[in-house]
């Protein structure tokens, strides 16, 4: 985005310490999405006429504190819903395939069909969306929402049910070994985090006109543990995976396995660019060169 609109026209904000390459990178700035006043002063000061909602709990931290998760993810959609509405900002709210739960068709699961979901994450993602397309209709609120499916990059997972689709390329380079939380043959659909962005990026400029819906499926690929684990034998030839599937089991086989996304390709030309074979050869070059090359390097300051 900053690529795009200018580095200082797009302000990163998170109630967490940044990391020396975000503060390089552009304005960072304090903001709870809990502090209505806060976000208000930012809207007003920094004249922002865009919001971008990522704040959440996700879906395995989230069964673990559901009363934070109610606070975060549905507290805090009121407060930026409502101030989109009063500053006239374009809004875009992240949803999931966590939004669809065991009642649901799961291979494939459309844009439109029931939406029962079993956790506190998926609830108030079907509350954002409900909510959103209400403003929408009620206020003209210029409400957008894409569900994603599991997203992966380099970064360390925050606690969700697809994190094991990251966590494995940190420790398969590290050690050689993985153990996976998810039966092998558990399918889920999936994403690479550059065509995570772009499609966000490409829904929010897409005419109002050519949106026939708010909120969108959006997907690049299905895969399980064993075919991951398959393709990065390419790069970690004895990598030893095993499987002791935990509580996050239960949330997998209650999701969708194949998401259904032609809503988006034929509104507004959903495109994916990655599928799995170049989403392993993108996350080992990354993985190396930006954590384990950079771990090693500071190691052998240190030594020094
Ligand atoms: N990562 C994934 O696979 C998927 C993510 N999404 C959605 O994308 C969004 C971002 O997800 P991730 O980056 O993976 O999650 P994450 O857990 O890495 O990031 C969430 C951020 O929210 C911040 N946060 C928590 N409480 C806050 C508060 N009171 N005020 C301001 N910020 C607060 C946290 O500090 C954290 O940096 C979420 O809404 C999630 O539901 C949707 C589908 C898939
Ligand atoms: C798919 C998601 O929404 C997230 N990664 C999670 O697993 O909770």
């Amino acid at each position: 985005m900053r690529s795009q609109y200018g580095n200082d026209n797009v302000i990163l904000s998170d109630i967490i310490k940044p990391s020396q390459e975000v503060l390089d990178n552009g304005p960072y700035i304090f903001a709870d999405i809990l502090d209505f006043k806060g976000l208000q002063k930012i809207v007003v000061n920094h004249r922002i006429d865009w919001l971008i909602h990522f704040s959440a709990l996700l879906s395995a931290v989230g069964e673990q504190n559901v009363p934070l998760a109610v606070r975060v993810n549905i507290e805090g959609v009121h407060n930026v819903i409502e101030l989109a509405k009063q500053y006239k900002l374009r809004i875009f709210v992240p949803s999931t395939i966590g939004a669809f739960g065991p009642d649901s068709p799961r291979n494939p699961t459309p844009n439109v069909t029931i939406q029962r979901p079993r956790t506190i994450y998926g609830v108030s993602k079907v509350h954002a969306e409900l909510i959103g397309e209400y403003y929408y209709h009620k206020f003209g609120l210029d409400f957008r929402c894409l569900r994603f499916p599991g997203v992966i990059s380099s970064d360390p997972p925050g606690g969700g049910t697809t994190d094991y689709a990251v966590a494995i390329f940190h420790e398969a380079l590290r050690s050689g070994k993985y153990t996976c939380y998810l039966r092998p043959d558990t399918r889920l659909p999936m994403m690479y985090i550059e065509d995570c962005l772009r499609a966000l990026l490409e829904f929010m400029r897409a005419p109002s006109e050519q949106l026939k819906r708010r909120v969108y499926n959006v997907t690049a690929m299905s895969f399980t543990p064993e075919e991951l684990v398959d393709k990065l034998s390419k790069y970690v030839p004895n990598l030893h995976v095993t499987y002791k599937p935990d509580s996050r089991q239960s949330i997998a086989d209650s999701w969708p396995q194949v998401f259904d996304d032609s809503d988006a390709r034929s509104d507004w030309h959903w495109q994916h660019k990655y599928d799995l074979t170049n989403l392993v050869d993108f996350m080992v070059k990354d993985v190396q060169e930006n954590y384990i090359n950079v771990e090693n390097g500071e190691r052998h300051t240190l030594k020094i």
